[in-house]
């Protein structure tokens, strides 16, 4: 059983079909260690050996745990304060999706999202991340599918909850998990039941994207906003939970309620007044008191940001011009490091790793008409991502919405392309970005290298049998994107049985893997046609005027023609402003014309 755990392991990049196959033959019940429809006790009941300290729901999961509940400061350190050489190790739940692209879609995801958590060390985040593992998943039915409110207490149903303890327990004792990660969005209730089932702290989706946030951040700045984030997030953890003896109670060992006399009438009249100060108060106290210390911070950030754009607006490029900005944006991991790299032969940190970029970045560049700009890597974006996030990184945020120019850079090989490119508008929306900028921005293939590849050197279809790489021209790419249906969440009977478990390829070679032939035909039935995409190396524009290009930032494809678009749209940009200043400037018709003054 815990061979078939360790088999699967397999390189991040190419994340197998085999990840889709569905098989019945669940690890835990081949055991015979529950059977399927075994019945569960509530959770409420669940008598677990969680011991969850109280002081989880304020510090990062992968706190140094020796500190203690009295030791609790809000210091610079208590968002991230883990050993940078063991980063730590999560184990990965997937609710399951229809059709399966967009379940690969969401577990590639995750599994890359679970693998980013670690800590950079020397301004480099360590190791050959392309070579890593992946984390041990499981992909379990959705709940989501039926109703959000079927299981408001624990987010999945009695039987998903042990079976995925089964797993976990299975494959903690090979090698022990940090934490569980649930690729969705928990309450805070349903976090702290599932943690108490589970015996481990939980992270759900925005609970890691914030952890990584606070891990990767380098700048005063980032670490600011990072912490800023983690901490509103905190807020929304602190729950209380119905304790064993059916009670509610604050911490999961059943912590006494007053925790401080804060509140107390204690001063010197001889009697008490009040109950006091609740441990839960007193969270919520220290909370919003580092909050007010961090925002104060982050003031001064924005301040000096604003006055820095200033002066590189008044700062003389050629002409006399004001350096303009370039803001690259995109979903995470789409190139924009190494196109901004690439641009202005710099060497930004760029890795497979979501937000390798969490401080944003500017370079010059010379366009080809001689003009100097700045070009600004940013922060990516991700399906999800969490509003304390957006609204931390305010001060980050405001240089994306006030450059002169944006180009969103896109992963051209995702699968989920559309989605992603709908998710990036939608958070610069957010944002405040303009219509007339979002109607202006520039819009990148990025990776066509990637497609070239797929499609061989001779133009033919090629690829390797692994690889789920979708190859569309961009018409059909429109097609298929609105023939797709939604994806659903799925959610057949919340049965231990029909639990989905990632198998291994050996797995598969004993005849388990049907899906396999599934999305062989799959992909036949999607079409290709390798001659349209390379069309886009030369600009382009959409049927609403989007201007579009193909890059490979790795190759340098399409880059010089996208300098060129730059150069332009800055140009017609500038025009367009010179001829408002003017209008601005001309004095009002008036109706007396024939009165000329004669001095
Ligand atoms: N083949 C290929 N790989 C690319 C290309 N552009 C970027 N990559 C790779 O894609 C991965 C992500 O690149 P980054 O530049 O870090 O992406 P990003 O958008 O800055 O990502 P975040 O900062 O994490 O949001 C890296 O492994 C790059 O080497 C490209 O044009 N072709
Ligand atoms: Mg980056």
């Amino acid at each position: 059983m815990l061979r078939n755990v360790s088999l699967l392991r397999a390189p991040l990049r190419s994340i197998p079909r085999a990840l889709l196959s569905l098989s019945h033959s669940s690890l835990c019940t081949s055991q015979g260690r529950i059977s399927s429809r075994v019945s569960v006790a509530p959770l409420s009941s669940i008598s677990s050996n969680a011991s969850i300290p109280a002081t989880s729901i304020l510090y990062s999961p992968f706190s140094n745990s020796s500190r203690q509940k009295s030791d609790v400061e809000y210091d610079n350190d208590f968002v991230y304060n883990r050993d940078p050489e063991s980063p730590p190790k999560l184990f990965v739940v997937q609710p399951r999706f229809r059709p399966d692209t967009v379940l690969q879609a969401k577990l590639s995801e995750a599994l890359n999202l679970a693998n980013s958590l670690e800590e950079q060390r020397d301004g480099e985040l360590g190791g050959d991340y392309g070579k890593r593992e992946l984390p041990p998943h499981l992909i379990v039915q959705n709940p989501a599918a039926r109703s959000s409110k079927a299981h408001a207490d624990a987010y999945f149903g009695p039987g998903t909850v042990e079976t995925v303890k089964c797993h976990l327990n299975a494959a903690d004792s090979e090698e022990e998990f940090d934490a569980v990660f649930v690729n969705t969005i928990l309450s805070g209730v349903q976090q702290r039941n599932l943690e108490r089932a589970w015996g481990k702290p939980v992270l759900d989706r925005v609970g890691l994207i914030i952890e990584i946030f606070n891990a990767h951040a380098q700048t005063k700045e980032a670490k600011l906003q990072a912490e800023l984030a983690a901490l509103m997030y905190r807020k929304t953890r602190l729950v209380r939970v119905r304790g064993l003896d059916g009670r509610l109670t604050f911490g999961a060992d059943g912590e006494a309620e007053v925790v401080s006399a804060r509140g107390r009438g204690s001063g010197g009249r001889g009697f008490i007044s009040g109950a006091g100060e609740t441990e839960l108060q007193l969270q919520r106290r220290r909370i919003l008191e580092r909050r007010n210390h961090l925002l104060s911070q982050i003031e001064e950030v924005r301040r000096t940001r604003a006055l820095q754009r200033a002066s590189r607006k008044r700062r003389g490029g050629l002409n006399g011009q004001g350096l303009a900005t370039v803001a690259v944006v995109g979903y995470t991991n789409a190139g924009k490091s190494t196109l901004v790299s690439a641009l202005s032969d710099s060497d930004l940190y760029s890795d497979d790793r979501l937000f390798a970029t969490v401080d944003p970045r500017l370079r010059s560049v010379i366009l080809p008409s001689g003009r100097k700009i700045l070009i600004s890597d940013t922060v990516g974006f991700i399906s999800d991502l969490p509003v304390q996030l957006v609204e931390a990184f305010h001060a980050t945020m405001e240089e994306v919405a006030e450059a002169d120019l944006l180009v969103h850079v896109l992963d051209s090989t995702a699968v989920n392309l559309d989605e992603q490119r709908s998710i990036v508008l939608e958070v610069l929306q957010q944002i405040g970005v303009s219509e007339d900028k979002l109607q202006n921005m520039i819009e990148v293939w990025n990776k066509v290298d990637l497609l070239e590849k797929e499609t061989g050197a001779d133009g033919s279809p090629g690829g390797g049998e692994d690889d789920e790489v979708a190859r569309f021209s961009e018409s059909e790419k429109d097609d298929v994107a609105s023939e797709m249906p939604p994806s659903e969440p799925i959610d057949e009977d919340d049965d231990a049985s029909e639990l989905s478990y990632a198998e291994s390829p050996e797995a598969l070679a004993d005849g388990q893997g049907d899906a396999l032939e599934d999305l062989d035909t799959q992909d036949e039935q999607q079409g290709e046609s390798p001659e349209a995409w390379k069309a886009m190396s030369n600009p382009g524009s959409d049927s609403r005027g989007l201007q579009r290009l193909g890059t490979s930032a790795i190759t340098g494809v399409g880059l010089q023609e996208l300098l060129y678009l730059i150069d332009e749209k800055l140009k017609i940009q500038k025009t367009a402003e010179r001829a408002v200043l003017d209008r601005k400037w001309r004095p009002p018709p008036s109706d007396d014309t024939g009165a000329a003054v004669e001095l």
